[in-house]
């Protein structure tokens, strides 16, 4: 139906099922759509020439903003708590408290450092960050049909909305739900905003967050994009779901995750570092519209 689907990247536990709410979807058509995603290493590249990529804690580790000392400090959280977060024989009860421990111990770090807002942009342009390749198709297709965008993401929001401004992508009909900085009038970062939001706490963040489903009411269709078993609640306070299309990217620890990725996501992407997929199925709900 979708010739994309037939990539050798693409794995689907029940491809009918997929056709089935595509199809659904497309007939239903984009105004009862809306868009759910994560950011990091899902609207982000995950490596580009062999090379890792940042998340949007990592643009800030790797700055010129960041002490050497305190440099080692977030590389040994990194190397502590990552493979942790990825550990397949770890199950989310066991991980949740550690990832906690890992956010609020690299914000604390954070703050000692007094970051200025304002250098912000300059440490987003100067870094590695990229969104997967066919971003602007995504996102372009998105506004164009004026179908909301919420990104969803465990990251900085000022650094994300920093990435998406400078690549001319940050449409009004884009939202983000994230942790953003506070800073004191001199304009340096003396706290976190809000509650905290972890990969495993999603579900927690979208019912905070109820005014914006609330808003949402009529559009029952959800394409859902993830790199993380934590992003399925993204769209738990959607407000009574008709169709749901999960697409997850599994980028790490491929062989020993696939099983559990292919439970949970109607679609598993492997190693694809663009957004063709997700385009090719908006161009097949939007297209006749
Ligand atoms: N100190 C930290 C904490 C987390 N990360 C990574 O950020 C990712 C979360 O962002 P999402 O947009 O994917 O929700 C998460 O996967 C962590 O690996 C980090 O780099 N540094």
């Amino acid at each position: 139906m979708i010739p994309e689907l037939a990539r050798p990247c693409v794995y689907m536990q029940n491809s009918q099922r997929v056709e089935e709410v595509i199809q659904a979807m497309q007939q239903a058509g984009p105004n009862t759509l809306q868009v759910i995603s994560d950011f990091d290493m899902t609207l982000t590249r995950f490596s580009y020439n062999g090379k890792r990529c940042p998340t949007c804690h990592n643009i800030l580790d790797n700055s010129k903003l960041i002490s050497e000392e305190c440099k080692e400090k977030l590389k040994d959280l990194l190397n502590t708590y990552y493979p942790i977060e990825i550990d397949s024989g770890r199950s989310v009860e066991e991980k949740l408290p550690l990832m906690v421990e890992w956010w609020t111990k690299a914000h604390a770090l954070l703050v000692q450092q007094r970051i200025r807002k304002d250098l912000l942009a300059l440490v987003v342009r100067e870094s590695d960050a990229k969104l997967r390749e066919g971003y602007n198709v995504f996102f372009d297709q998105l506004q164009e049909h004026s179908i909301p965008l919420l990104i969803f993401s465990a990251g900085i929001g000022d650094v994300l909305e920093e990435v998406i401004r400078q690549a001319g992508v940050f449409y009004p009909n884009v939202k983000v739900f994230s942790n953003y900085m506070d800073f004191d009038e001199s304009g340096a970062l003396r706290a976190f905003k809000g509650e905290l939001i972890h990969i495993y706490n999603k579900r927690e963040g979208a019912l905070l967050n109820s005014g914006h489903f609330q808003e949402l009411r009529a559009r029952h269709n959800v394409l859902l994009l993830g790199d993380s078993l934590g992003d399925l609640t993204m769209a738990d306070g959607v407000h009574s779901t008709e169709n749901i299309l999960k697409i997850g990217y599994l980028n790490d620890k491929v062989e020993e995750r696939r099983e559990a990725y292919l439970k949970a996501f109607d679609i598993v992407l492997e190693k694809d570092e663009t957004m063709d997929i997700a385009n090719a199925i908006l161009l097949h709900i939007t297209r006749g519209q």
